[in-house]
């Protein structure tokens, strides 16, 4: 039996017409044996994922219908991520995970991955521990600082709709970020990883710790992040001008970002991130809150994932 948590609002209001028109019909026509739930509001898939949890005593087989934001809302309510194989129907407008892990955005092939041609493998998942001791899951991406402060921009934004409309979601992201770097001041940030002196990020725009190569709809800030190795990639960008910054940015698309001095790559299973003033802090491209210290972990192969 199928679980399938659908976000009705997911890519301004797409993915009830992609449930409705594109994968309801198939299941139903294959007879593939499913229970759907929609989230109703911000926060619901945790509930769902939760309930689902902990009513399921051997594997949960649970499909989420919606983007990032979705799959990293259904991490938050399941309490033991070992007994959950997960299929994703990416309907976002960035779709990040899906992007590395090559699973179509195309609904019905997603779909038939799930069904047919996929295999529930090993993945990796991240933790963020806040110092008041709340925790948050993530399976794509964690970011402190100007990521972060644009993800939260971008949950905020009109005109993020109004480009999903446009199907031009992708530029929200880079016009959002262009903005968000004119307003950003300098902050210091250090970077304790294990075993090792602390790094100091001098005047840190921000540092994202990846668990897979992409983050805000393509940027590839971890050009060598495997989802299974069990090591966070880190891209820590501190003291560039932002007249270089805006060079700097673009060539991320393609990965190319650590040519530029103050844009640096780490690797470490864990490491602790201080700043100088509390910052936002996104998991997956979700804000909940700001922080000036986090410890973020990576455990090694926590959920199965069909891909
Ligand atoms: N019924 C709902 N009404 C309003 N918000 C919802 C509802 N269901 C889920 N959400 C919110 O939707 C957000 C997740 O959206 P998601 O990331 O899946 O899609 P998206 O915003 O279109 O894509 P992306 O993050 O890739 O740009 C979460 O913040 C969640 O709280």
């Amino acid at each position: 039996m199928y679980h399938i948590i659908i976000n009705p609002v997911s890519r301004s209001g797409k993915g009830l017409q992609i449930w409705k028109n594109q994968v309801e019909p198939i299941l139903q026509r294959k007879k593939v044996p499913y229970r759907h739930y929609f989230s109703e509001c911000a926060g619901d898939t945790t509930c769902i994922a939760g309930k689902l949890s902990s009513q399921t005593t051997d594997v949960l087989s649970l499909i989420i219908l919606g983007g990032d934001g979705t799959v990293n809302e259904a991490l938050q309510g399941l309490d033991d991520t070992s007994r959950v194989v997960l299929g994703y129907i990416p309907t976002g407008s960035s779709n990040d995970l899906a992007r590395d892990l090559k699973i179509p955005t195309n609904p019905s092939e997603a779909l038939d991955l799930i069904l047919h041609s996929g295999n529930p493998l090993p993945m990796d998942l991240g933790t963020v521990l806040y110092t008041d001791g709340e925790r948050r899951r993530f399976a794509v991406s964690c970011g402190i600082g100007f990521d972060a402060a644009v993800c939260e921009e971008a949950l905020h934004s009109g005109l993020k709709r109004v480009m999903n409309r446009l199907g031009l979601g992708k530029l929200t992201y880079l016009g959002i970020a262009l903005r968000q770097l004119l307003a950003a001041r300098a902050i210091s940030g250090k970077l304790t990883m294990e075993d090792s002196a602390p790094i100091d990020i001098g005047n840190m725009l921000f540092t994202a710790c990846m668990l897979h190569k992409y983050e805000g709809g393509g940027f590839m800030f971890a050009p060598d992040a495997d989802a299974n190795d069990g090591l966070l990639n880190m891209c820590a960008v501190g003291d560039l001008s932002k007249l270089l910054i805006l060079f700097a940015l673009p060539t991320a698309f393609k990965g190319k970002h650590f040519r530029f001095r103050g844009v640096s790559p780490y690797c470490a299973d864990s490491l602790t991130i201080e700043t100088s003033q509390p910052l936002w802090v996104h998991t997956d491209g979700e804000v909940t809150r700001k922080s000036n210290r986090i410890h973020v972990t990576c455990e090694k192969d926590a959920i199965r994932m069909i891909r």
